[in-house]
């Protein structure tokens, strides 16, 4: 397989208050590059908790732990649902971007809203679809994932989710910056992004199928959001990169993320930065370890009119998933009339989406039904 050299770009000036004008110039170029070369970058920053080798060795700590339960505990964990808001425990087959069935697991969680914030919220009917409580493990599952310290293994998972936000936030100002916006530009596309956005930790089993017919890590896709940054602290390869018509490795490097462009940012630059195509295969020996944080844009956002014009011609050749309907054949066979959004013909509504009448949070919901499949194993 031909090597492709993906940058590795060192982003502390977008994360350090001290840092000069220049200091994040010389970043926002480096990103630049990236973005419109392959959309797939390393990122590190030395001093930033999220790159230091005892907390990454933390979470991975935590996410083995979590999948080494036994199936019966699993059993116990509330499982992910269609409909957009999607929290808990993903069972090997219960997700899907295309018909192959993609041999992982996964656990999904996201913004932790302080207890009183969050029964205001319920009981006012505030929260959005893509807002709510997370869907842990029971009391009793999560003081043996603690081993003896209370609460270890939730802040674990809160501080990382919240600390990869902080990255996140951190690129936006970069982004703006290498498409010669101010720098608080993007981040207005992104005001409550940590209460919608969510990490997904994921233990990708092997299969010997190397022509990856039958099943699949994740299926050849683009990510629908802003940005997905991916922490894979593993040796064992898997995530590819689709460049100049082939498939690259995209290795672990120690104390980076990687970070990928998603539909929406790509659609917001009428396709100048890069969402990029790229699947998970397995070596057919070794498990593989991530965690990947989808950084959305607000619910409420739109594909600006400025965007929709300039993009018209472009969208319609574009690979994103975003815009695809990624059902199975046999769920859109058994789709009946119309039980909810995700019945209505997914070509029509991702044009509303292009055009600017249906916005990115209620758009999503469509896409998550589309995703999920029943029957998922333990
Ligand atoms: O696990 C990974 O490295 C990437 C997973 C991925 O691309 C996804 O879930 O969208
Ligand atoms: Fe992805």
């Amino acid at each position: 397989m031909a090597t492709v050299t993906i940058p590795k770009i060192d982003i502390s000036p977008l994360l350090d208050s001290a840092s000069t004008g220049s200091e994040k110039q010389q970043v926002a170029i480096a990103l630049l590059d990236a973005f419109t070369t392959y959309g797939v970058f390393y990122i590190t920053s030395p001093t930033h908790p999220v790159f230091s080798s005892p907390k990454i060795a933390e979470i991975l700590d935590a996410t083995s732990r979590l999948f080494a339960l036994d199936a019966a505990e699993k059993a116990h964990i509330p499982k992910i649902a269609p409909g957009g808001f999607t929290r808990g425990y993903v069972p090997i087959g219960g997700e899907s971007g295309s018909a192959t069935k993609e041999l992982k697991e996964g656990f999904s969680y996201g913004y932790e809203w302080p207890s009183a914030e969050l029964q205001a919220k319920l009981a006012d009917s505030s929260l959005n679809k893509l807002q709510g409580p997370n869907s842990w493990p029971s009391q009793e599952t999560l003081d043996r994932l603690d081993q003896g310290q209370r609460d270890a293994f939730k802040s674990t998972l809160q501080e990382f989710y919240l600390n990869v936000c902080q990255v996140a936030k951190g690129l936006l100002q970069g982004i703006s910056l290498a498409l010669a916006l101010p720098e608080d530009e993007l981040a207005k596309y992104c005001t409550s992004s940590e209460t919608i956005s969510f990490m997904r930790l994921f233990h990708y089993l092997p299969y010997a199928d190397q022509g990856h017919a039958a099943q699949i890590g994740s299926s050849a896709h683009t990510d629908w959001g802003f940005l997905t940054l991916i922490l894979s602290p593993c040796k064992t390869v898997g995530l590819q990169l689709f460049h100049d018509n082939s498939w690259h490795d995209v290795p672990s490097v120690e104390n980076t993320l990687v970070v990928n462009g998603g539909d929406y940012l790509s659609l917001l630059t009428g396709g100048k930065l890069i969402s990029p195509l790229h699947r998970v295969v397995s070596n057919g020996l070794e498990e593989r370890y991530s965690m990947c944080c989808f950084y959305y844009p607000d619910y409420h956002s739109k594909i600006p009119l400025l965007v929709q014009e300039e993009f018209k011609g472009q969208a319609a050749s574009g690979n994103y998933s975003l815009l695809r309907d990624q059902r199975s054949e046999e769920e859109v066979a058994n789709d009946t009339k119309d039980h909810s959004a995700d019945a209505q013909d997914a070509r029509s509504v991702a044009s509303k989406l292009l055009n600017g009448d249906i916005n990115f949070g209620d758009y999503i919901v469509s896409k998550w039904t589309q995703v999920y499949r029943k029957g998922g194993a333990y």
